[in-house]
C-alpha cells in the first residue's frame, strides 16, 4: 500500500478552497491518507462541463475494504466505551468546524455534484444539523429502561450499546448531507465507520473525514473507501464482511435489493433509504400559490434529482388549468446553469445516464399521448460534450402506462395529472411499489387528515414541498425500503438493546 503521507492535493482545484488541505484525494484508513492497494484512480468530473477533471481519487477493492473494517474494529473496542457525553462532546465540535468550513465544503459539492452555490450551502447546514441533533441525543438515546418483572426475585433492565462497526454506503446527490445523517448517530452511539461516498462525489466525504480528525475522534472512527468501477466488488466486500454488523445505504431501490440479499448470510441489521415516486395532490380549494412554491421546491431541489422529488403532479379539475399557468411562469425563471454563477437556479444533473433518463422519460410519455407544455421536444440523443443538461419541462396528460408514472425521473420534468375525486388521487397515488414522500396541498383539515392516513409512504408534507429536517424521522415504505433517519428514532439504528434479568432472592 501505497501512501504519500500528504492529503493529495496536487491538484489546482485545491487553490479553489480557503483550506487547501481540505482537498484531499486519498482514502482514509486509520491515521493514514492512502492509495488504494490496485494503485488505480478514477477521475470525478465537474458536472457542469464534463470536461474538466476535478480531482483523481483511488479505486479501491477488497483488500481495502478488509484494512478499514480491522481499522473500525480495533477503535471500535476504545471508542466503544467513551461516555455518551464524551461522544456529545466531539459531535459538537465536529459540528461546529463543519459550520466554519461551509465555504470550502459548499465548493467542493459544488465541484463533484454541479449544484448551485446556494444549495451547497444550504447542504452543509442540513449536514450539520445532524451533527447537532444527534449531539443533543447521544445521552437521552443511550438511556436504557427498568421492567417491573412479573416474578417479585427477578430485576429486569435494557442497557443500549453501540451495534459495532456501521458501513455508510452514501448517494451522490446530497453527498454530505446524507454522510453526517448516518455517521452522526452512528458516533453518538459509539459505533466506528467504513463510508463508502458515492464515486461521484467523494470529495466532500474526504474533506469531512479531515474535519472527525480536527475534531478530535480516535484515528479509526472515520474510514473512507472511494470507488466509481469497482463498486460491484466494494459494496460485496461490506455487506460479506462479517465484523460489519450493519449496512446503512441511501440509494436506488435495485442497488438496495443487491445489499440486502449480499448482506443476508451475515444477517445485519439494514437501513435502507431508497428510491421514491412522490405524488403531489393539488385541491381544488389549495391556494395556489403555497402549492407552486412547494411544487417547483419539491420538484427542482438538486435539479429533481433526490429520492422524495414530486414525480407525480395530480391536480384537481377545478384548479388545473390555473396550476399549469401559474406553473409554467413561474418554472420559466429558472435559470439553469454553472452551479458557480450567482445567477444560476438550476444545476446540471449529475451524469450524462441521467439526462438521457429524462430524456427517456419524456419521449416515452408523449409516444403515449401525453402533451409538452413547456420545455422543448426531446433530442434523440444529446451532444457528449459540455454539462449535463437536461432544460426544465412540464408535460401534462400523465397515465398510469407511462415509465414517467412508475420510475422517479430523477430530473427537472415536472409530470402533470388531472383528477376528479378525492378518491380518484388517491388511488393514483398509492399506485406504487414505493412509498417514501408524498404531498397535499388544501386549505380542508378533514381532506388533509383523511389523506394523511390514506396514503401509503413513510412521509407527507402537506401544504409544503420540504419534508427534510433533522428532527423529523425520514424514511419510507414499501420498496422504498426501512428504517428511520433523523429525529430521535434516528439513533437506535445503531444501537443494540440488551435485557438484563437479575436474581436477587437468596
Ligand atoms: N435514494 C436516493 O437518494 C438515490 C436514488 N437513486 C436512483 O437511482 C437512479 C440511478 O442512479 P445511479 O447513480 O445510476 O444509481 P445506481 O443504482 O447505480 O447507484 C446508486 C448508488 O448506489 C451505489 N451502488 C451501485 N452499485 C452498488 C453496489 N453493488 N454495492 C454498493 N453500492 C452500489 C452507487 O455508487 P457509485 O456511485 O459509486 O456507483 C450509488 O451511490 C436514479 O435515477 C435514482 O432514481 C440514485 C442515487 C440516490
Ligand atoms: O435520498 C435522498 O434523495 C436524499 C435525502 C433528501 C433529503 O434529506 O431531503
Amino acid at each position: 500500500m501505497s501512501s504519500n503521507g500528504t492529503n493529495g492535493n496536487t491538484s489546482s482545484e485545491a487553490s479553489r478552497l480557503k483550506d487547501p488541505s481540505l482537498f484531499s484525494t486519498k482514502i482514509v484508513i486509520g491515521s493514514q491518507r492512502l492509495d488504494s492497494h490496485s494503485g488505480k484512480t478514477f477521475d470525478v468530473v465537474y458536472p457542469g462541463d464534463r470536461k474538466v477533471i476535478v480531482a483523481t481519487i483511488p479505486e479501491c477493492n477488497t483488500q481495502d475494504v478488509n484494512d478499514a473494517v480491522s481499522s473500525c474494529l480495533s477503535t471500535f473496542k476504545e471508542f466503544s466505551q467513551t461516555t455518551a457525553r464524551q461522544r456529545s462532546d466531539l459531535l459538537r465540535k465536529l459540528n461546529d468546524l463543519t459550520l466554519a468550513n461551509i465555504d470550502d465544503l459548499a465548493t467542493l459539492i459544488v465541484r463533484e455534484n454541479g449544484k448551485t452555490r446556494a444549495e451547497a450551502e444550504a447542504e452543509v447546514k442540513y449536514a450539520a444539523s445532524f451533527l447537532s441533533w444527534f449531539a443533543n441525543m447521544a445521552e437521552v438515546g443511550c438511556q436504557g429502561e427498568t421492567i417491573a418483572a412479573a416474578n417479585p426475585s427477578m430485576r429486569i433492565q435494557t442497557i443500549r450499546q453501540p451495534i459495532g462497526v456501521v458501513a455508510c454506503l452514501l448517494p451522490w446527490n446530497l453527498p454530505l448531507a446524507m454522510a453526517t445523517r448516518k455517521i452522526g448517530p452512528a458516533l453518538a452511539a459509539g459505533c466506528t465507520c467504513i463510508v463508502k461516498p458515492a464515486g461521484e462525489t467523494p470529495l466532500s466525504t474526504l474533506a469531512f473525514a479531515e474535519l472527525v480528525k480536527r475534531a478530535g475522534y480516535p484515528d479509526g472512527c472515520v474510514n473512507v473507501v472511494t470507488t466509481l468501477d469497482n463498486v460491484a466488488e466494494v459494496g460485496k466486500a461490506i455487506c460479506e464482511h462479517k465484523h460489519v454488523r450493519k449496512v446503512s445505504l441511501t440509494g436506488s431501490t435495485r442497488v438496495g435489493k443487491l445489499i440486502a440479499q449480499q448482506s443476508a448470510s451475515t444477517l445485519k441489521k439494514l437501513s435502507m433509504e431508497l428510491g421514491g415516486n412522490s405524488p403531489v395532490i393539488v385541491m381544488n380549494d389549495a391556494t395556489i400559490d403555497k402549492a407552486i412554491t412547494g411544487v417547483l421546491l419539491a420538484k427542482l431541489r438538486t435539479s429533481g434529482q433526490t429520492c422524495v422529488a414530486a414525480n407525480r403532479i395530480l391536480v384537481q379539475s377545478g384548479i388545473h388549468d390555473k396550476f399549469l399557468e401559474a406553473l409554467k411562469e413561474k418554472i420559466k425563471t429558472y435559470k439553469q446553469g454553472d452551479g458557480e454563477d450567482s445567477s444560476t437556479m438550476l444545476g446540471p444533473l449529475i451524469t450524462d445516464r441521467a439526462v438521457e433518463k429524462c430524456r427517456a422519460h419524456v419521449a416515452d410519455a408523449l409516444e403515449k399521448g401525453a402533451e409538452l407544455y413547456y420545455g422543448p421536444q426531446p433530442p434523440s440523443s444529446f451532444p457528449d460534450e459540455g454539462g449535463f443538461f437536461y432544460p426544465p419541462t412540464i408535460l401534462t396528460g400523465l397515465s398510469d402506462d407511462m415509465q414517467i408514472a412508475t420510475e422517479e425521473t430523477f430530473g427537472p420534468v415536472a409530470a402533470i395529472r388531472k383528477f376528479e375525486t378525492e378518491e380518484e388521487a388517491l388511488e393514483i397515488a398509492n399506485n406504487s411499489d414505493v412509498g417514501l414522500g408524498a404531498y397535499v396541498y388544501t386549505n380542508d383539515l378533514r381532506v388533509a387528515a383523511r389523506m394523511s392516513a390514506g396514503i401509503e409512504t413513510g412521509m407527507i408534507g402537506i401544504n409544503t414541498g420540504m419534508l427534510s429536517a433533522c428532527e423529523a424521522p425520514f424514511g419510507g415504505v414499501k420498496e422504498s425500503g426501512y428504517g428511520k433517519e433523523g429525529s430521535i428514532h434516528g439513533m437506535a439504528e445503531y444501537q443494540i438493546m440488551k435485557s438484563i434479568t437479575t436474581d436477587v432472592s437468596g
